[in-house]
């Protein structure tokens, strides 16, 4: 049995009278892709918000790499090895991509966060090991060839993959991925597709809320799958693409 990097565990949030989780549990295993899927409404981005310290939970606990953490704020979950990706792009539009990245690293150093951007960092070793890191979230990202443009001129799919890099250089445990395909293209998904099992090869364990049903059966070793809050189903996309009870609520008998 792998051991779970993420551990959810009866996990409920209200808000006011609609009770948008119920005794939620499941968990994210060692350099695993758990896809979380469901109808609009389900209830997957309050999950993502309460593991990642958006939105207090109403109860319940959240396990990460063995430390719980659901009354953590936001910032020191980061510290704690998850971070996370938006639906919508939020970046700097007058920093490069490289210095946007480095930036998504500094939160693992000890050194003043803008120290890397300007190249004055107290802690050469650091430094080096941040230089390599983004070098190779540059390489998987594809944003290599754009590193030194201006994030304001990239367009809206780099700035997708630039979210990700940008969370991935924080060194994570664990990504949650919010809808990472949503307004990209054909091509453009593939290169998602390729980067998000390059990310569990660098040892990430990856958590993906995604509508995409093609892009969610080819990257997820299990899937999860909610309905009006609670679980409905998990297990292997093949398993889920067979069970009743998801076919009825979500995937149709297309799937
Ligand atoms: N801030 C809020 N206040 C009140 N109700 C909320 C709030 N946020 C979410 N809800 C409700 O909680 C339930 C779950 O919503 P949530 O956005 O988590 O679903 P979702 O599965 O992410 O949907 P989608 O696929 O459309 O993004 C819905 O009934 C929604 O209306």
């Amino acid at each position: 049995m792998t051991t779970p990097v993420l551990k959810v565990e009866q996990l409920c949030k209200s808000f006011g009278g609609v009770h948008a989780i119920s005794d939620l549990s499941f968990e994210v295993r060692d350099a695993e892709i758990l896809g979380l899927i469901g109808p609009n409404g389900s209830g997957k981005s309050t999950t993502v918000n309460c593991l990642a310290g958006v939105l207090p939970v109403t109860s319940g606990a959240i396990t990460l790499g063995g430390q719980r953490i659901e009354t953590l704020p936001e910032y020191e979950r980061v510290a704690c090895g998850m971070t996370r990706t938006f639906q919508t792009a939020s970046t700097f539009p007058e920093f490069t991509v490289r210095d946007q990245i480095m930036l998504g690293g500094n939160v693992t150093r000890t050194s003043h966060p803008i120290s890397s951007v300007f190249g004055i960092g107290r802690h050469r070793g650091e430094d080096e090991v941040l230089a390599r890191r983004v070098a190779h979230i540059l390489d998987i990202t594809g944003l290599a060839q754009i590193a030194g443009a201006r994030v304001g001129t990239i367009s809206s799919a780099q700035q997708r993959f630039l979210m990700i890099a940008t969370a991935l250089a924080a060194d994570p445990k664990v990504i949650l991925l919010d809808e990472p395909a949503a307004g990209l293209v054909s091509h453009e998904r593939k290169t998602l597709t390729d980067l998000i099992k390059s990310i569990r090869d660098m040892g990430v364990s990856v958590l993906v809320i995604e509508h995409h049903m093609a892009l969610i059966m080819e990257v997820s070793d299990r899937i999860c799958v909610l309905n009006f809050g609670s679980k409905i189903a998990e297990g292997t996309p093949q398993d889920i693409r067979n069970d009743r009870a998801v076919i009825d609520a979500y995937l149709g008998e297309a799937a």
